[in-house]
């Protein structure tokens, strides 16, 4: 694990003593947009047109955040548009690293790709990255403005008719994402990354709020937002699907289990069963990626063996949607 100053790799891990204990995210720094004609986006600079072929998306199995774009490629036909590279589950000295270099950089690390789009890049070395080929440097590192890229960019070439993002729902969209994000999604590595007790007790009751408000919810509506499956669903997904097998035993998230969470498990079951969603969760890249990467969370690097966890089991969650 490392971060870039000035364009050089140093190793070193996340430095929680200047907030008492507490691990904060940084901002992304690469945020322009995809969109059909290359008009710029909400931020960033323009040029970047929808074209098949010439946009590489670079991620971890392993990554909640990496997951949610090869949800949305998957979801949204573009596997044939976009390619993809993905790193190796362990992220050690030189942080993600190709089994083989990579086939449109010839990287063998992520943190080449962030000094190849800028010689000076200070800052950490995430994926997902999206690539332009064409103008040689990153689009996007910010997972949540790729999936909303691949939510429309492309769909007068692919002819794609879901819309993961409606009009009509995005404030609520909104309001929904903003609560999960901080105090789930990042919530989870808020409590896993401290390094004082009260940092950590703060998290993961945070956490542990946020889950059993969205087990009730989840009692009464089978999706987050709306009547129909939305961004804000897939950007719970991915880390409830990591959640009993990573971050109950190795992130100290361990008050309840998703497993007993009635709805909230049924739920998670339903998402994991859209067609094509399956292949696109890892459970080994999961559970070798955090055992294996965190010494100074678990420095033998062993990986539990369970628990075992029944996907594929009825989820019947319709009974929510008549019941509503
Ligand atoms: N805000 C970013 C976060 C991405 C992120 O933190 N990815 C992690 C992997 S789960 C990473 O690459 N970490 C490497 C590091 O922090 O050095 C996004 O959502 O795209």
């Amino acid at each position: 694990m490392g971060v870039l100053v000035d364009g050089e790799w140093k190793d070193t891990w996340y430095d929680t003593k200047s907030s008492g204990g507490r691990f904060v995210r940084k901002e992304s720094a690469f945020r322009n947009w995809m969109t059909p004609d290359g008009a710029a986006g909400p931020s960033g600079e323009g040029g970047f047109g929808a074209e098949a072929g010439r946009y590489h998306l670079y991620v971890s199995y392993a990554c909640p955040w990496a997951h949610r774009t090869l949800i949305f490629r998957k979801l949204k036909g573009l596997e044939d548009l976009i390619g993809v590279s993905s790193v190796t589950p362990l992220m050690l000295e030189n942080g993600w690293t190709f089994a083989s270099p990579d086939p449109v950089n010839g990287a063998d690390y992520v943190w080449q790709l962030y000094v190849k789009a800028d010689p000076t890049y200070s800052g950490r070395a995430t994926v997902p990255i999206l690539w332009d080929t064409k103008r040689q440097t990153i689009v996007s590192n910010e997972s949540s403005e790729i999936i909303r890229m691949f939510n429309s960019a492309f769909d007068s070439l692919t002819g794609s008719a879901v819309d993961f993002y409606p009009p009509d729902l995005r404030t609520e969209i909104q309001q929904v994402n903003e609560i999960i994000y901080h105090s789930v999604n990042n919530g989870v590595y808020k409590s896993g990354f401290a390094t004082t007790q009260e940092a950590y007790e703060e998290a993961v009751a945070d956490v542990f709020n946020t889950l059993d408000m969205l087990e009730d919810r989840l009692s009464h509506q089978r999706y987050l937002v709306g009547n129909r499956l939305t961004e804000a669903d897939w950007r719970l997904f991915t880390t409830l699907i990591r959640f009993d097998a990573v971050y109950v035993c190795h992130f100290k998230c361990n008050i309840r289990r998703i497993q007993d969470y009635p709805h909230l498990s049924a739920y998670m079951r339903e998402l994991y069963q859209v067609g094509g969603v399956a292949e696109t969760v890892d459970m080994d890249a999961i559970k070798t990626h955090y055992y294996g990467s965190h010494a100074t969370i678990n420095p033998t690097g062993i990986v539990p063996a369970g628990p075992a966890l029944d996907l594929i089991r009825p989820h019947h969650r319709d009974r929510i949607a008549k019941a509503a």
